[in-house]
């Protein structure tokens, strides 16, 4: 009766899920996306080049060499966009062509083009040069169109120097100075490669501080690095205006401040690309951001419509929006499939970086859950001496009742990859007793699981032994003895 099983519109990291799920599960299924964005923004804008830029400047600029081989220590003194660019391209072409490979030995079919909704089960597809257009109906859809960088109407944007955290990739010279509107996680990454590669960087933020979901020490040691590579912060300031003149520019904070730079980067939000579908033919509607509302299996209010990825908004991972699409897909099919677990990763590519799973010490504050703080530095293990990592981190917050890892925070070289050990351990709902027990390999960064946990259990036992001795007397009181029972056992 229709043309598909199932019609995925988008071929980022949850479209790509959502179709390669379908077709295992025995579905015809075909993925539309425009002809230059296969891969979505993840591959061609998004995280892919901006990880593989920080790759090229960490090596290019020798700034992690730097504490074993001197302040001036460099791989390539003259650094152009031209050498940073070459690198991303190569690895954006070599993960099209995985993707490429991927869908087409799963037989999903890749329709170029873009869609828009004619009803609930038909949408249309036009080729990006507008020259032709072809219906395609399917039993179920899933939207999967991503976001786009929100760009306010009173700035313009020329892709050179007033760019968006897409036009940074086409720039065609590094700035000597650089002003990024919005802290969040885009800015905080680029205002670091920039600052990395010798630009003078400011950040403009609305808000009070930055990265606020993350561990507070973790982001002042951020905030500290990043001031030693000359970032300046401009935390409480709000642009007011952007002004353009002869390869210069301008910026107008609401406090009357003016920030003279070569380029100005906006990393202020994004908005779900859903203004092109035409919700309203399939009885559906987005919010003013763009986005679209789901149940916990990724349904909109058209039962058999799923949306999945950047355009439901939080959490707008590539990681979870893989997960997402997978689960609508299983749902599509009537296949058992778990709802998602709320204990995934969060990483941040600043320099350094950052990573981390579980609560942090004022969420569990707030909520009045008593936990003990582990702590290792980087600079205690044989591996931090051997890569010249000093300042590097992790931080395990373990609960007082039951002994079970609550969060785990870390900083510095491959926090990314560390955090997964806890999140390992978190899941399996193991205790500190497992990190306290368990050998590592020497000399590795991970062994400073056991740092930390060994620091949290010196800690709960001093607090045992001080609970079991005797609370001296205040005058005209009797000695009191507080009760044993309730301290716990520890294992070492
Ligand atoms: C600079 C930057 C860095 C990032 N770094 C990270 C990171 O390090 N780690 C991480 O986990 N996440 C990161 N993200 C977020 C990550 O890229 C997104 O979470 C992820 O790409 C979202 O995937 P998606 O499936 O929603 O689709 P997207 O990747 O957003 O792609 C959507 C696709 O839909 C297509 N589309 C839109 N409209 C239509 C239409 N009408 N018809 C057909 N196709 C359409 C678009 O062309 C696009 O290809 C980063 C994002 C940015 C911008
Ligand atoms: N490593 C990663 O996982 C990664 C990397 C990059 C992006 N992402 C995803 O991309 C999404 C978008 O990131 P983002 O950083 O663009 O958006 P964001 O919404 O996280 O941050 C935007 C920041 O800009 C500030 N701001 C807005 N307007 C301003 C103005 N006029 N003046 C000053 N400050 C202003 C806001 O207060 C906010 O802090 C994130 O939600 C994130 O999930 C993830």
């Amino acid at each position: 009766m229709y043309d598909f099983d199932l019609l995925v519109l988008g071929s980022g990291p949850s479209g790509q899920k959502a179709a390669i799920a379908g077709a295992k599960l025995g579905g015809r299924v075909a993925i539309v996306d425009r002809r230059h964005m296969v891969g979505g923004v993840c591959i061609n804008t998004g995280t892919i080049p901006s990880k593989t830029l920080r790759e090229a400047v960490l090596y290019l600029t020798g700034l992690n060499q730097r504490e074993l081989y001197g302040q001036s220590y460099r791989v390539k003194d003259d650094i152009t966009f031209g050498d940073l660019a070459a690198r991303t391209q190569h690895v954006i072409s070599r993960e099209i062509d995985v993707i490429r490979s991927q869908l087409s030995r799963n037989r999903v079919a890749l329709l170029p083009g873009s869609a828009r909704f004619l009803d609930d089960h038909t949408v249309a597809i036009r080729q990006d040069d507008g020259s032709d257009e072809r219906k395609v109906s399917a039993e179920r859809i899933v939207i999967a169109v991503g976001t786009k960088p929100a760009r306010p109407s009173t700035v313009d944007f020329d892709g050179r120097t007033v760019v968006d955290a897409d036009q940074i990739l086409r720039i065609d010279r590094i700035p000597r100075s650089l002003v990024v509107v919005g802290a969040g996680v885009i800015g905080i990454e680029y205002a670091s490669m920039f600052a990395a590669l010798g630009s003078k960087v400011t950040v403009v933020e609305s808000r009070e501080r930055m990265l606020d979901f993350c561990d507070l020490e973790v982001v002042e040691a951020l905030k500290y690095h990043l001031r030693d590579l000359a970032v300046t912060f401009r935390f409480r300031e709000t642009v007011a205006a952007v002004e353009r003149h002869e390869d210069m520019t301008l910026t107008h904070l609401e406090s009357g401040k003016k920030l003279l730079a070569d380029t100005v980067m906006y990393s202020a939000g994004r908005q779900g690309v859903t203004d092109e579908l035409n919700l309203e033919a399939a009885g559906l509607a987005a919010d003013k951001r763009g986005r679209i509302t789901v149940n916990e299996n990724f349904q909109t209010e058209v039962g058999h419509i799923y949306a999945v990825g950047d355009v439901i908004g939080f959490p707008a991972l590539a990681a979870t929006s893989m997960e997402q699409g997978r689960v609508a897909a299983h749902h599509g099919f009537g296949e058992p499939v778990d709802h998602l677990s709320d204990l995934y990763p969060i990483g941040i590519y600043s320099i350094p970086e950052i990573s981390f799973v579980g609560k942090t010490e004022d969420e569990l504050t707030e909520s009045s859950i008593p936990f003990e703080v582990g702590v290792a530095r980087y600079r205690e293990l044989a591996r931090g001496a051997i890569i010249g990592d000093s300042y590097g981190m992790l931080k395990i917050l373990v609960s007082n009742d039951d002994r079970k890892l609550l969060g785990v925070h870390v900083f510095g070289t491959n926090a990314t990859e560390l955090v997964h050990i806890g999140q390992a351990v978190m899941g399996c709902g193991g205790t500190v007793d497992y990190l306290v027990d368990a050998v590592f390999n020497y000399p590795t960064l991970a062994e400073s699981y056991k740092v930390a946990a060994l620091d949290v259990l010196n800690k709960m036992r001093a607090v045992q032994r001080i609970s079991a001795v005797p609370v001296s007397p205040r005058i005209g009181e009797k000695a009191v003895r507080p009760a044993t029972s309730a301290a716990k056992k520890t294992t070492s």
